[in-house]
């Protein structure tokens, strides 16, 4: 085979190099051809089909899995084994280049020539259901369980009057509205896979499902497997969002694989992450591979701390317990609690005591022990002590220098006033103003 001329191969002189390419262009299956730099020498018309690009578009394109390879370089790049000069079979995701196809696989079949390895001939078989979740129909009860879903995670549960909390509420508004991969960053139990749940029910994915994986709960194994046996859970097109929770816990190369399939995957489906630390900080100590916090940390969210949180107390109540309102008493109880397990914790207690309270408005008495015993402990606000002026502080101590100069001079007033170094007219005018009563002089024994 000669190399061909133009991608789409529809002029070359030559009547053999035209017939295989009037062969491959016939085809329905999508090819393309890469010269032996992995360069695109040719596609089909199926091909153009499939991906959406023109092939004057992609001609010349290098196809690698290189850091920066563009989505479709890296998923029609040879494998190991046909860079081997062998036919080679492999599943990849399919790239964003046209919504719907989820997963290609590729043969690739080197192409022998005069001079060595002219190139490979990639033939893909499109994997998996068409259309994103997004546009996929779903059957109308799980469409309506999925509405009653979302319903609960809104905007109204993070809201409230404080600055902070708005700038929040106004960096996760933008959040949702973009692609862009989502790293929230709290402590357990702040809250950081519900908001996750919230930005993903108002971004353009919300019919789609979010996807939690629990990289702390589950074995690296079986998120191996949700992510990339058959069968995962991005087969389909079902998934929006993919939330992973705590994944400095997975092994350095299963962090590789999943920062590979993100970018692979790029607008197909949408990332988030929650960890108790910032992605740097992960990075830094070594937790985190870099290639999967540049990946997945372009947006990175702090939950803020509980105690700014207390204006949601009323929407929690709904949600929880079905009560939007409590006496001012429990409301400071709680907020004197230090909530070391979050809203979680916060939850737990407040419909434990909703049980309690058997539909009565929620007192003081329906909260555990241990929260009504440390607010009566809590430590008091010390008021400063107040302190006596200088001039009383000072006259005390001029009159105890006084009284004890003249007991050590058995109350001889010269001597006394010559110990405290100053004359005897003024050492009595000291003893007048000071109101001291002094013996008379007691004789030398
Ligand atoms: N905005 C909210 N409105 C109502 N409930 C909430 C809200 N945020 C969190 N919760 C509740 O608090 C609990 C903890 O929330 P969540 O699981 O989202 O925290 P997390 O930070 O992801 O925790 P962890 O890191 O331990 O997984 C859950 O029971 C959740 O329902």
């Amino acid at each position: 085979m000669s190399e061909p001329e133009d991608t789409r191969g529809g002029q070359a002189g030559d009547q053999g190099k035209f017939a295989w390419r009037a062969f491959f262009q016939q085809t329905t299956r999508p090819l393309f051809v890469l010269g032996s730099s992995r360069r695109i020498r040719f596609v089909n018309a199926a091909w153009e089909e499939l991906t959406g690009q023109k092939a004057e578009a992609v001609r010349g394109l290098v196809c690698s899995r290189r850091r920066h390879s563009t989505a479709l370089a890296a998923a029609l790049a040879p494998t190991p084994e046909a860079l081997a000069g062998r036919p080679d079979r492999v599943r990849r995701p399919a790239p964003h280049a046209r919504p719907g196809t989820q997963w290609w696989d590729i043969h690739f079949l080197p192409l022998p020539s005069a001079q060595g390895l002219y190139g490979w001939l990639g033939s893909i078989e499109v994997i998996g259901e068409k259309a994103t979740g997004a546009t996929r129909k779903l059957p109308a009860f799980l469409a309506e369980i999925r509405a009653r879903h979302a319903d609960a995670f809104r905007w109204e549960g993070l809201e409230g009057d404080e600055t902070r909390l708005q700038l929040w509420v106004s960096q996760l508004r933008h959040a949702a509205a973009v692609e862009a991969p989502l790293w929230l960053v709290g402590p357990a139990g702040s809250g950081k896979e519900t908001t996750a749940r919230i930005v993903h029910s108002y971004s353009p994915r919300r019919l789609a499902a979010f996807v939690a994986l629990d990289c702390a709960g589950l074995q690296p194994y079986l998120v191996e497997a949700l992510l990339f046996a058959p069968g995962n859970v991005l087969e389909g097109g079902h998934a929006g969002t993919i939330y992973l929770k705590s994944p400095q816990l997975l092994p350095r190369d299963l962090q590789q694989q999943i920062a590979e399939l993100a970018q692979n995957l790029a607008g197909s489906v949408r990332w988030m992450v929650g960890t108790d630390r910032p992605a740097l900080e992960l990075t830094t100590a070594g937790l985190i591979l870099p290639e999967l916090a540049t990946t997945l940390a372009i947006l990175e969210i702090h939950i803020p701390p509980l105690s700014v949180r207390w204006p949601c107390l009323s929407h929690w109540l709904q949600s929880w317990c079905a009560r939007s309102h409590v006496s001012e008493e429990v409301v400071e109880l709680l907020q004197a609690w230090p909530w070391q397990r979050g809203l979680r914790e916060l939850r737990q207690v407040l419909e434990q005591a909703h049980l309690r309270a058997q539909d009565q408005p929620l007192q003081r008495e329906h909260l555990p022990l241990a929260l009504r015993l440390h607010a009566e402990h809590a430590p008091v606000v010390q008021q400063p002590i107040p302190l006596p002026s200088l001039d009383t502080i000072l006259q005390a101590v001029e009159r105890q220098l006084i009284e004890l100069a003249l007991r050590q001079c058995r109350y001889n007033q010269t001597a006394a006033a010559e110990r405290l170094g100053i004359p005897r007219n003024r050492l009595l005018r000291r003893i007048e103003a000071l109101g001291l009563s002094v013996p008379p002089e007691t004789p030398k024994s």
